[in-house]
Protein backbone atom coordinates (compact mmCIF):
# COMPACT_ATOMS: atom_id res chain seq x y z
CA UNK A 1 0.00 0.00 0.00
CA UNK A 2 2.77 2.17 1.13
CA UNK A 3 4.79 1.52 -2.06
CA UNK A 4 1.51 2.49 -3.89
CA UNK A 5 1.57 6.10 -2.48
CA UNK A 6 5.41 6.34 -3.12
CA UNK A 7 4.82 5.73 -6.58
CA UNK A 8 1.53 7.86 -7.06
CA UNK A 9 2.48 10.85 -5.18
CA UNK A 10 5.99 11.03 -4.43
CA UNK A 11 7.61 9.91 -7.32
CA UNK A 12 5.87 12.50 -10.08
CA UNK A 13 7.25 14.87 -7.70
CA UNK A 14 10.29 14.14 -8.11
CA UNK A 15 10.27 13.76 -11.84
CA UNK A 16 8.85 17.50 -12.03
CA UNK A 17 11.33 18.58 -9.65
CA UNK A 18 14.65 16.93 -11.26
CA UNK A 19 13.06 17.56 -15.34
CA UNK A 20 12.78 21.15 -14.39
CA UNK A 21 16.29 21.57 -13.10
CA UNK A 22 14.98 22.43 -9.39
CA UNK A 23 12.77 25.29 -10.53
CA UNK A 24 9.60 23.48 -8.52
CA UNK A 25 11.55 22.86 -5.40
CA UNK A 26 10.71 25.94 -3.85
CA UNK A 27 6.88 25.90 -4.22
CA UNK A 28 7.24 22.12 -3.58
CA UNK A 29 8.30 22.39 -0.65
CA UNK A 30 6.05 25.35 0.98
CA UNK A 31 3.07 23.49 -0.25
CA UNK A 32 4.33 20.74 1.69
CA UNK A 33 4.86 22.51 4.44
CA UNK A 34 1.83 24.48 4.01
CA UNK A 35 -0.14 21.12 4.27
CA UNK A 36 1.94 19.76 6.93
CA UNK A 37 0.43 22.85 9.18
CA UNK A 38 -1.77 22.17 11.91
CA UNK A 39 -5.41 22.87 10.67
CA UNK A 40 -7.83 25.43 12.97
CA UNK A 41 -9.90 22.93 15.45
CA UNK A 42 -13.17 24.31 15.27
CA UNK A 43 -12.97 25.36 19.28
CA UNK A 44 -10.04 27.65 18.12
CA UNK A 45 -11.99 30.01 15.72
CA UNK A 46 -12.40 33.56 16.63
CA UNK A 47 -15.60 33.92 18.43
CA UNK A 48 -16.42 36.91 15.92
CA UNK A 49 -15.75 34.05 12.53
CA UNK A 50 -17.49 34.64 9.90
CA UNK A 51 -20.07 31.24 9.64
CA UNK A 52 -20.33 29.72 6.05
CA UNK A 53 -23.07 27.20 4.87
CA UNK A 54 -21.63 25.31 1.97
CA UNK A 55 -24.66 24.52 -0.76
CA UNK A 56 -24.00 21.29 -2.12
CA UNK A 57 -21.35 18.88 -1.47
CA UNK A 58 -19.17 19.06 -4.19
CA UNK A 59 -15.50 18.25 -4.72
CA UNK A 60 -15.00 22.22 -5.58
CA UNK A 61 -16.56 23.25 -2.25
CA UNK A 62 -14.02 21.24 -0.72
CA UNK A 63 -11.13 23.14 -2.47
CA UNK A 64 -12.54 26.74 -2.53
CA UNK A 65 -13.83 26.38 1.55
CA UNK A 66 -13.39 23.57 3.15
CA UNK A 67 -10.27 22.99 3.25
CA UNK A 68 -9.09 26.83 2.66
CA UNK A 69 -11.46 27.65 5.95
CA UNK A 70 -9.55 24.62 7.82
CA UNK A 71 -6.49 27.29 7.59
CA UNK A 72 -8.12 30.18 8.63
CA UNK A 73 -9.33 30.96 12.63
CA UNK A 74 -11.66 34.29 10.98
CA UNK A 75 -13.71 31.59 8.97
CA UNK A 76 -15.91 28.54 10.04
CA UNK A 77 -17.32 26.15 7.90
CA UNK A 78 -20.97 25.41 10.12
CA UNK A 79 -23.08 23.73 8.09
CA UNK A 80 -23.36 21.80 4.02
CA UNK A 81 -26.59 21.02 2.61
CA UNK A 82 -26.95 18.33 -0.08
CA UNK A 83 -29.68 16.78 -1.88
CA UNK A 84 -29.06 13.44 -0.57
CA UNK A 85 -29.46 12.83 3.06
CA UNK A 86 -26.24 10.28 3.08
CA UNK A 87 -23.98 12.63 0.98
CA UNK A 88 -24.67 15.66 3.23
CA UNK A 89 -24.29 13.54 6.42
CA UNK A 90 -20.92 11.84 4.82
CA UNK A 91 -19.37 15.27 4.11
CA UNK A 92 -20.41 16.94 7.33
CA UNK A 93 -18.69 13.92 9.11
CA UNK A 94 -15.55 13.54 6.89
CA UNK A 95 -14.82 17.12 7.01
CA UNK A 96 -15.91 18.27 10.73
CA UNK A 97 -18.92 20.38 9.55
CA UNK A 98 -21.24 21.07 12.95
CA UNK A 99 -24.91 20.45 11.00
CA UNK A 100 -26.21 19.12 7.45
CA UNK A 101 -28.99 19.78 5.62
CA UNK A 102 -30.04 16.82 3.29
CA UNK A 103 -33.21 15.83 1.25
CA UNK A 104 -35.40 17.84 -1.35
CA UNK A 105 -35.50 21.08 0.68
CA UNK A 106 -32.11 20.90 1.77
CA UNK A 107 -30.36 24.13 0.35
CA UNK A 108 -33.81 26.21 1.78
CA UNK A 109 -33.41 24.38 5.24
CA UNK A 110 -29.47 25.60 5.16
CA UNK A 111 -30.40 29.09 3.93
CA UNK A 112 -33.17 29.47 6.71
CA UNK A 113 -30.61 28.90 9.55
CA UNK A 114 -29.67 31.69 11.96
CA UNK A 115 -26.41 30.49 12.62
CA UNK A 116 -25.06 31.29 8.87
CA UNK A 117 -23.94 34.34 7.87
CA UNK A 118 -22.83 33.61 4.52
CA UNK A 119 -23.22 30.51 2.01
CA UNK A 120 -21.38 29.48 -0.87
CA UNK A 121 -22.58 28.26 -3.78
CA UNK A 122 -20.75 25.93 -6.11
CA UNK A 123 -23.64 24.61 -7.99
CA UNK A 124 -23.60 24.62 -12.09
CA UNK A 125 -23.68 27.41 -13.00
CA UNK A 126 -27.18 27.80 -14.59
CA UNK A 127 -28.36 27.27 -10.66
CA UNK A 128 -26.31 30.40 -9.50
CA UNK A 129 -28.67 32.94 -10.11
CA UNK A 130 -31.52 31.15 -8.40
CA UNK A 131 -30.38 29.81 -5.58
CA UNK A 132 -28.06 33.50 -5.00
CA UNK A 133 -31.69 35.06 -4.75
CA UNK A 134 -33.02 32.86 -2.31
CA UNK A 135 -29.84 33.30 -0.24
CA UNK A 136 -29.91 37.19 -0.01
CA UNK A 137 -33.89 36.67 0.59
CA UNK A 138 -32.73 34.60 3.57
CA UNK A 139 -30.30 37.68 4.49
CA UNK A 140 -27.50 35.75 3.61
CA UNK A 141 -23.86 37.25 2.11
CA UNK A 142 -23.40 34.84 -1.22
CA UNK A 143 -19.69 33.68 -2.08
CA UNK A 144 -20.69 32.77 -5.77
CA UNK A 145 -18.34 30.57 -8.11
CA UNK A 146 -17.10 31.89 -11.11
CA UNK A 147 -18.75 32.11 -13.74
CA UNK A 148 -21.51 34.32 -11.45
CA UNK A 149 -24.01 33.92 -14.16
CA UNK A 150 -24.55 32.95 -17.59
CA UNK A 151 -25.56 36.57 -19.43
CA UNK A 152 -25.66 39.88 -18.82
CA UNK A 153 -29.85 40.03 -18.03
CA UNK A 154 -28.98 37.08 -15.63
CA UNK A 155 -26.26 39.39 -13.96
CA UNK A 156 -28.53 42.90 -13.90
CA UNK A 157 -31.00 40.70 -12.28
CA UNK A 158 -28.43 39.33 -9.77
CA UNK A 159 -27.38 43.24 -8.94
CA UNK A 160 -31.15 44.30 -8.56
CA UNK A 161 -31.51 41.64 -6.07
CA UNK A 162 -28.23 42.17 -3.83
CA UNK A 163 -29.42 46.38 -4.17
CA UNK A 164 -32.88 45.69 -2.81
CA UNK A 165 -31.85 42.92 -0.19
CA UNK A 166 -28.34 44.91 0.93
CA UNK A 167 -26.32 41.73 0.55
CA UNK A 168 -22.90 41.33 -1.16
CA UNK A 169 -22.45 38.80 -4.26
CA UNK A 170 -18.52 38.33 -4.09
CA UNK A 171 -17.26 36.20 -7.18
CA UNK A 172 -14.85 33.27 -6.70
CA UNK A 173 -12.33 34.69 -9.14
CA UNK A 174 -10.47 33.11 -6.88
CA UNK A 175 -6.98 33.52 -9.05
CA UNK A 176 -7.41 37.64 -8.48
CA UNK A 177 -7.05 37.65 -4.93
CA UNK A 178 -3.54 35.80 -4.66
CA UNK A 179 -0.31 38.08 -4.60
CA UNK A 180 0.93 36.98 -8.35
CA UNK A 181 -2.06 38.37 -9.77
CA UNK A 182 -2.21 41.49 -8.06
CA UNK A 183 1.32 42.19 -8.81
CA UNK A 184 1.26 41.41 -12.51
CA UNK A 185 -2.37 43.84 -12.21
CA UNK A 186 -0.13 46.57 -10.31
CA UNK A 187 2.05 46.35 -13.07
CA UNK A 188 0.01 46.78 -15.67
CA UNK A 189 -2.55 49.20 -14.65
CA UNK A 190 0.05 52.08 -12.98
CA UNK A 191 2.09 51.55 -16.17
CA UNK A 192 4.55 50.47 -13.97
CA UNK A 193 6.16 48.63 -17.20
CA UNK A 194 7.87 52.05 -18.10
CA UNK A 195 8.40 53.70 -14.55
CA UNK A 196 4.88 54.79 -14.70
CA UNK A 197 5.10 56.40 -17.91
CA UNK A 198 4.37 53.16 -20.58
CA UNK A 199 0.59 52.66 -21.89
CA UNK A 200 -0.59 49.07 -22.60
CA UNK A 201 -0.13 48.00 -26.13
CA UNK A 202 -1.33 44.79 -26.39
CA UNK A 203 -2.68 42.26 -24.02
CA UNK A 204 -2.84 38.37 -24.40
CA UNK A 205 -4.66 35.73 -22.31
CA UNK A 206 -4.62 31.95 -22.83
CA UNK A 207 -6.04 29.01 -21.06
CA UNK A 208 -5.59 25.67 -21.71
CA UNK A 209 -6.20 22.37 -19.80
CA UNK A 210 -6.01 18.83 -20.51
CA UNK A 211 -8.96 16.34 -18.86
CA UNK A 212 -7.33 13.05 -20.29
CA UNK A 213 -10.69 11.34 -19.34
CA UNK A 214 -12.33 14.27 -21.65
CA UNK A 215 -10.03 13.53 -23.96
CA UNK A 216 -10.23 9.91 -24.04
CA UNK A 217 -14.19 10.48 -24.15
CA UNK A 218 -13.73 13.12 -27.10
CA UNK A 219 -11.24 10.63 -29.01
CA UNK A 220 -14.08 7.69 -28.31
CA UNK A 221 -16.88 10.22 -30.20
CA UNK A 222 -14.61 10.51 -32.80
CA UNK A 223 -14.25 7.27 -33.82
CA UNK A 224 -17.65 5.80 -32.30
CA UNK A 225 -20.80 7.02 -35.87
CA UNK A 226 -22.42 8.73 -32.72
CA UNK A 227 -21.76 12.26 -33.03
CA UNK A 228 -24.84 13.36 -32.70
CA UNK A 229 -25.40 15.38 -29.54
CA UNK A 230 -29.29 16.63 -28.48
CA UNK A 231 -29.52 20.65 -28.43
CA UNK A 232 -29.30 20.58 -24.53
CA UNK A 233 -26.60 18.42 -24.22
CA UNK A 234 -24.53 20.80 -27.02
CA UNK A 235 -25.39 23.96 -24.89
CA UNK A 236 -24.45 22.32 -21.49
CA UNK A 237 -21.33 21.20 -22.83
CA UNK A 238 -20.82 25.12 -24.29
CA UNK A 239 -21.64 26.22 -20.95
CA UNK A 240 -18.82 23.56 -19.25
CA UNK A 241 -16.29 24.77 -21.59
CA UNK A 242 -17.38 29.02 -20.69
CA UNK A 243 -16.25 27.76 -17.05
CA UNK A 244 -12.83 27.76 -18.96
CA UNK A 245 -12.91 30.58 -21.22
CA UNK A 246 -14.32 32.75 -18.68
CA UNK A 247 -10.88 33.24 -16.96
CA UNK A 248 -10.05 34.53 -20.01
CA UNK A 249 -12.30 37.33 -20.02
CA UNK A 250 -12.07 37.98 -16.65
CA UNK A 251 -8.61 38.57 -16.42
CA UNK A 252 -8.14 40.97 -19.56
CA UNK A 253 -10.96 42.80 -17.81
CA UNK A 254 -9.74 43.15 -14.46
CA UNK A 255 -5.80 42.87 -14.76
CA UNK A 256 -6.62 46.00 -17.11
CA UNK A 257 -9.41 47.84 -15.47
CA UNK A 258 -10.82 48.55 -18.55
CA UNK A 259 -14.65 49.94 -18.71
CA UNK A 260 -15.92 48.81 -21.58
CA UNK A 261 -14.67 46.18 -24.49
CA UNK A 262 -15.48 45.75 -28.28
CA UNK A 263 -15.46 42.64 -29.56
CA UNK A 264 -13.88 42.41 -33.14
CA UNK A 265 -13.81 38.87 -34.11
CA UNK A 266 -14.72 35.56 -31.75
CA UNK A 267 -14.55 32.20 -33.05
CA UNK A 268 -16.14 29.47 -30.84
CA UNK A 269 -15.67 25.83 -31.63
CA UNK A 270 -16.69 22.54 -29.65
CA UNK A 271 -13.16 22.72 -28.43
CA UNK A 272 -11.85 26.08 -28.40
CA UNK A 273 -12.65 29.91 -28.56
CA UNK A 274 -10.43 32.53 -29.71
CA UNK A 275 -11.35 36.39 -29.60
CA UNK A 276 -9.88 40.03 -30.48
CA UNK A 277 -11.35 42.45 -28.37
CA UNK A 278 -10.58 46.54 -27.80
CA UNK A 279 -10.46 47.38 -24.36
CA UNK A 280 -11.44 50.93 -23.50
CA UNK A 281 -9.03 52.16 -20.76
CA UNK A 282 -9.72 55.15 -19.14
CA UNK A 283 -8.97 57.87 -19.87
CA UNK A 284 -9.20 57.44 -23.80
CA UNK A 285 -7.08 54.27 -24.29
CA UNK A 286 -8.29 51.62 -26.52
CA UNK A 287 -5.55 48.25 -26.05
CA UNK A 288 -6.31 45.45 -28.55
CA UNK A 289 -6.45 41.96 -26.78
CA UNK A 290 -7.22 38.39 -27.54
CA UNK A 291 -7.29 35.69 -25.72
CA UNK A 292 -7.55 31.87 -26.38
CA UNK A 293 -9.04 28.85 -24.91
CA UNK A 294 -7.93 25.36 -26.11
CA UNK A 295 -9.82 22.54 -24.59
CA UNK A 296 -8.25 18.93 -23.80
CA UNK A 297 -5.70 19.43 -26.50
CA UNK A 298 -2.57 17.26 -26.10
CA UNK A 299 -0.83 20.17 -28.41
CA UNK A 300 -1.35 22.24 -25.60
CA UNK A 301 -1.78 20.50 -22.23
CA UNK A 302 -1.14 23.73 -19.86
CA UNK A 303 -1.47 27.14 -20.24
CA UNK A 304 -2.87 29.81 -18.14
CA UNK A 305 -0.70 33.15 -18.76
CA UNK A 306 -1.52 36.97 -19.28
CA UNK A 307 1.21 38.72 -21.36
CA UNK A 308 0.90 42.35 -21.95
CA UNK A 309 3.01 44.77 -23.90
CA UNK A 310 3.66 48.56 -23.33
CA UNK A 311 5.09 51.38 -25.30
CA UNK A 312 8.21 53.04 -23.78
CA UNK A 313 10.14 56.17 -25.69
CA UNK A 314 12.92 54.46 -26.39
CA UNK A 315 11.66 50.46 -27.03
CA UNK A 316 9.19 47.83 -25.17
CA UNK A 317 8.14 47.23 -21.88
CA UNK A 318 6.60 43.83 -21.25
CA UNK A 319 5.42 41.03 -18.84
CA UNK A 320 4.17 37.39 -18.47
CA UNK A 321 2.76 35.70 -15.79
CA UNK A 322 2.81 32.29 -16.04
CA UNK A 323 0.06 29.99 -14.43
CA UNK A 324 -2.34 32.34 -12.78
CA UNK A 325 -5.27 30.30 -12.23
CA UNK A 326 -2.91 27.57 -9.61
CA UNK A 327 0.21 29.94 -8.58
CA UNK A 328 0.65 28.23 -5.69
CA UNK A 329 1.92 25.00 -7.17
CA UNK A 330 4.39 27.19 -9.31
CA UNK A 331 4.29 30.22 -11.12
CA UNK A 332 6.91 33.22 -12.38
CA UNK A 333 6.40 36.82 -13.40
CA UNK A 334 8.50 37.84 -15.71
CA UNK A 335 8.71 41.97 -16.64
CA UNK A 336 10.92 44.35 -18.90
CA UNK A 337 11.45 47.68 -18.09
CA UNK A 338 13.88 50.13 -19.37
CA UNK A 339 15.73 47.34 -20.91
CA UNK A 340 15.90 46.05 -17.41
CA UNK A 341 14.73 42.42 -16.95
CA UNK A 342 12.96 41.11 -13.65
CA UNK A 343 11.85 37.71 -12.58
CA UNK A 344 9.44 37.60 -9.54
CA UNK A 345 7.84 34.48 -7.61
CA UNK A 346 4.99 35.89 -4.75
CA UNK A 347 4.37 32.65 -2.62
CA UNK A 348 3.92 34.01 0.49
CA UNK A 349 3.56 31.35 3.05
CA UNK A 350 2.27 28.98 0.68
CA UNK A 351 -1.41 29.91 0.70
CA UNK A 352 -3.80 28.82 -2.06
CA UNK A 353 -5.31 31.07 -3.80
CA UNK A 354 -9.13 29.92 -2.62
CA UNK A 355 -7.67 30.76 1.63
CA UNK A 356 -6.89 34.06 -0.16
CA UNK A 357 -10.13 34.24 -1.24
CA UNK A 358 -11.94 33.77 1.87
CA UNK A 359 -9.79 36.66 3.45
CA UNK A 360 -10.42 38.66 0.48
CA UNK A 361 -14.65 37.87 1.00
CA UNK A 362 -14.57 38.09 4.70
CA UNK A 363 -12.41 42.12 4.23
CA UNK A 364 -15.13 43.06 1.48
CA UNK A 365 -17.88 42.73 3.57
CA UNK A 366 -16.27 44.77 6.03
CA UNK A 367 -15.32 47.51 3.54
CA UNK A 368 -18.59 47.13 1.52
CA UNK A 369 -16.45 47.17 -1.79
CA UNK A 370 -19.03 45.59 -4.32
CA UNK A 371 -18.70 43.56 -7.54
CA UNK A 372 -21.90 44.15 -9.52
CA UNK A 373 -20.46 46.01 -11.85
CA UNK A 374 -17.17 44.28 -12.68
CA UNK A 375 -19.75 41.07 -13.30
CA UNK A 376 -22.43 43.05 -15.38
CA UNK A 377 -19.48 44.20 -17.40
CA UNK A 378 -17.83 40.86 -17.74
CA UNK A 379 -21.26 39.09 -19.02
CA UNK A 380 -21.62 41.71 -21.34
CA UNK A 381 -18.38 41.13 -22.92
CA UNK A 382 -19.34 37.72 -22.82
CA UNK A 383 -22.70 38.12 -24.79
CA UNK A 384 -21.21 40.25 -27.47
CA UNK A 385 -18.19 37.34 -27.98
CA UNK A 386 -21.07 34.97 -27.97
CA UNK A 387 -22.88 36.94 -30.30
CA UNK A 388 -20.14 37.85 -32.46
CA UNK A 389 -18.95 33.89 -32.94
CA UNK A 390 -22.57 33.62 -34.37
CA UNK A 391 -23.88 31.44 -31.41
CA UNK A 392 -26.52 34.32 -29.79
CA UNK A 393 -25.43 34.74 -25.90
CA UNK A 394 -26.39 31.69 -23.36
CA UNK A 395 -29.84 31.74 -22.76
CA UNK A 396 -31.29 32.64 -19.01
CA UNK A 397 -32.46 29.54 -16.96
CA UNK A 398 -36.19 30.10 -15.70
CA UNK A 399 -36.01 30.93 -12.15
CA UNK A 400 -37.61 28.91 -9.52
CA UNK A 401 -38.10 30.74 -6.00
CA UNK A 402 -37.66 29.21 -3.21
CA UNK A 403 -39.15 29.96 0.51
N1 LIG B 1 -12.89 27.79 -8.93
C1 LIG B 1 -12.57 26.65 -9.52
O1 LIG B 1 -11.40 26.27 -9.60
C2 LIG B 1 -13.65 25.82 -10.08
C3 LIG B 1 -14.93 26.33 -10.20
N2 LIG B 1 -15.94 25.58 -10.70
C4 LIG B 1 -17.28 26.19 -10.78
O2 LIG B 1 -18.08 25.56 -9.78
C5 LIG B 1 -19.41 25.40 -10.25
C6 LIG B 1 -19.77 23.92 -10.16
O3 LIG B 1 -19.09 23.22 -11.18
P1 LIG B 1 -18.88 21.66 -11.13
O4 LIG B 1 -18.06 21.35 -9.93
O5 LIG B 1 -18.46 21.21 -12.43
O6 LIG B 1 -20.41 21.19 -10.88
P2 LIG B 1 -20.95 19.78 -10.45
O7 LIG B 1 -21.71 19.23 -11.59
O8 LIG B 1 -19.91 18.98 -9.79
O9 LIG B 1 -22.05 20.24 -9.36
C7 LIG B 1 -21.71 20.78 -8.12
C8 LIG B 1 -22.78 20.42 -7.11
O10 LIG B 1 -24.02 21.01 -7.46
C9 LIG B 1 -25.08 20.27 -6.82
N3 LIG B 1 -26.25 20.26 -7.72
C10 LIG B 1 -27.46 20.80 -7.44
N4 LIG B 1 -28.30 20.65 -8.45
C11 LIG B 1 -27.64 19.99 -9.40
C12 LIG B 1 -28.00 19.52 -10.69
N5 LIG B 1 -29.22 19.73 -11.21
N6 LIG B 1 -27.06 18.88 -11.40
C13 LIG B 1 -25.82 18.69 -10.91
N7 LIG B 1 -25.43 19.10 -9.69
C14 LIG B 1 -26.33 19.75 -8.94
C15 LIG B 1 -24.49 18.91 -6.47
O11 LIG B 1 -24.42 18.84 -5.06
P3 LIG B 1 -25.30 17.89 -4.14
O12 LIG B 1 -25.79 16.77 -4.98
O13 LIG B 1 -24.32 17.47 -3.11
O14 LIG B 1 -26.41 18.70 -3.59
C16 LIG B 1 -23.09 18.93 -7.04
O15 LIG B 1 -22.13 18.32 -6.25
C17 LIG B 1 -19.44 25.97 -11.66
O16 LIG B 1 -19.91 27.28 -11.62
C18 LIG B 1 -17.97 25.94 -12.09
O17 LIG B 1 -17.69 26.95 -13.03
C19 LIG B 1 -15.73 24.26 -11.01
C20 LIG B 1 -14.50 23.70 -10.92
C21 LIG B 1 -13.35 24.44 -10.48
O1 LIG C 1 -12.14 26.81 -12.57
C1 LIG C 1 -11.72 25.86 -13.20
O2 LIG C 1 -10.41 25.58 -13.16
C2 LIG C 1 -9.93 24.35 -13.55
C3 LIG C 1 -10.68 23.78 -14.73
O3 LIG C 1 -10.28 22.50 -15.02
C4 LIG C 1 -12.15 23.78 -14.43
O4 LIG C 1 -12.86 23.30 -15.55
C5 LIG C 1 -12.61 25.14 -14.09
O5 LIG C 1 -13.88 25.12 -13.55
Amino acid sequence: MRLVLLMQYVCPVIVVIVASGGAFLWPVALRLWRLSQTLVPLDSKDSDALRIGILGASFIARAAVVSAADKRKDIVVSAVAARDTQRAKNYAAQYDIPAFHGGPHAYSSLLARDDVDAVYIGLPTALHLEWAIAAMRAGKDVLLEKPAVLNANEASELAQEAKRTGRMVFEAGHYRYHPAAKRAKQLMSLNILDGGVAPLRSVEVRFSMLDPKAWLRRMWSLVSSDDSMRPDERLAERVKNFDRWWYCVDMLLWSTGAFDAHVVSANESRFSLAATLELYLYPSLVVNVSMSMARDSLLDPFTWSVSALGQTSDGQASLKLHNFGFPFLWHRLDWKSLDVAHSEQLYGFGETTFEHQLGSFREALQSGDRQEDAILLTMRTVDRILEVAGHGAFPSKEVVHHQ
